[in-house]
């Protein structure tokens, strides 16, 4: 069934566990997603950038978020698990509202490049609306940037989540879920060392919000995926994601939500390098496809597993 998100973190937050939010941008991601949510008997979180909405409807965003959307019920009115759909960053009212109007179950309100006040009204604002019509929302503070051991203390304040902003923040706002950087970032290429995030402040931001809270750029970058992909001729020198004993901690700690879109790109293109080097001779897209979401699904099943919701759809 089609269900709000706030349902689903709702009650892994209370059981302590974490729900992988997976990015689409076409029908072949959707696939591999919803039959790793079977084969899991998981929840299944959906989202979709504002790059997503524009790609799909091919430059037009209201067309682009009622695709989405109705791609996305027709999917869950018929599976046994819980679907839901996000819209993941929204910067701009006019997306924001598209997809309010367009029928998605949450959207996020993300203005954390703005000085905490500012964020707060805008955030607030998005709540008012959004609540109003029964759609759950997600805010940010702080910034996604990976940390460094090298980098002063002092730039580390600047761009990592403040805990008592957090809570000033979740109380004045009623914002459903936040997202508080504690050093990850987008892509492929996370961190120049090794992996750190600050779980001390997670534990603070945990204990005064007490509410279902997310992480962004959790994409692990398996090295298996990485290997198979550059045997086939791509070229991900540098890649680093954020190790599985990390996330289990942050899910420890109290993170619900666990952004994942690299690690499905990763694993889509990987096997369609290795399917197309293969198969010199085939163009039938049902059948170059296949390989390539076969490894999506089987990235998701393990990352349902490691964040503890196989089984509690
Ligand atoms: O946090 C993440 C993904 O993190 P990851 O890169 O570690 O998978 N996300 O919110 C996904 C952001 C995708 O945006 P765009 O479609 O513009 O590229
Ligand atoms: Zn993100």
């Amino acid at each position: 069934p089609y269900v709000n998100t706030k349902d689903i973190l709702e009650k892994a937050s209370k059981e302590g566990y974490a729900v992988p939010a997976l990015n689409i941008n076409n029908l072949e991601f959707l696939h591999a997603i919803i039959d790793a949510g079977i084969e899991e008997n998981a929840p299944i979180i959906i989202e979709t950038s504002e790059g997503a909405i524009k790609y799909a409807g091919n430059g037009d965003i209201r067309r682009g978020a009622q695709l989405f959307v109705s791609m996305v019920r027709a999917f869950a009115n018929t599976v046994p698990v819980p679907v839901a759909l996000h819209l993941d960053h929204g910067k701009h009212f006019n997306i924001i509202m598209e997809a309010i109007k367009a029928g998605y179950s949450s959207v996020m309100i993300d203005a954390s490049e703005y000085p905490f006040e500012k964020n707060l009204e805008e955030t607030k604002k998005i709540v008012e609306i959004a609540h109003s019509v029964g759609v759950s929302v997600e805010a940010e503070l702080g910034r996604l940037v990976g940390i460094e051991d090298n980098v002063v203390v002092a730039e580390h304040e600047a761009v990592l989540v403040d805990p008592n902003e957090a809570k000033e923040f979740v109380e004045n706002t009623g914002v459903d879920f936040l997202a508080p950087a504690i050093g990850t970032s987008h892509g492929a290429f996370k961190f120049k060392g090794e992996a750190k995030l600050d779980f001390d402040r997670l534990k603070k931001v945990k204990e005064l919000t007490g509410i279902p809270l997310v992480l962004h750029g959790a994409s692990s970058v398996p090295e298996d995926i990485v290997k198979l992909a550059e045997s086939y001729g791509a070229n991900f020198k540098g890649a680093k994601g954020v190790p599985s004993d990390i996330l289990k901690k942050a899910v420890k700690f109290g993170i619900n939500k666990v952004n994942t879109d690299t690690d499905l790109r990763m694993a889509y293109v990987a096997g369609l390098r290795e399917f197309l080097t293969n198969n010199p001779g085939e163009f039938d897209p049902r059948k170059y496809f296949k390989t390539a979401k076969e490894y999506v699904k089987e990235v998701i099943k393990a990352r349902m597993r490691l964040l503890g919701c196989s089984n509690k759809a």
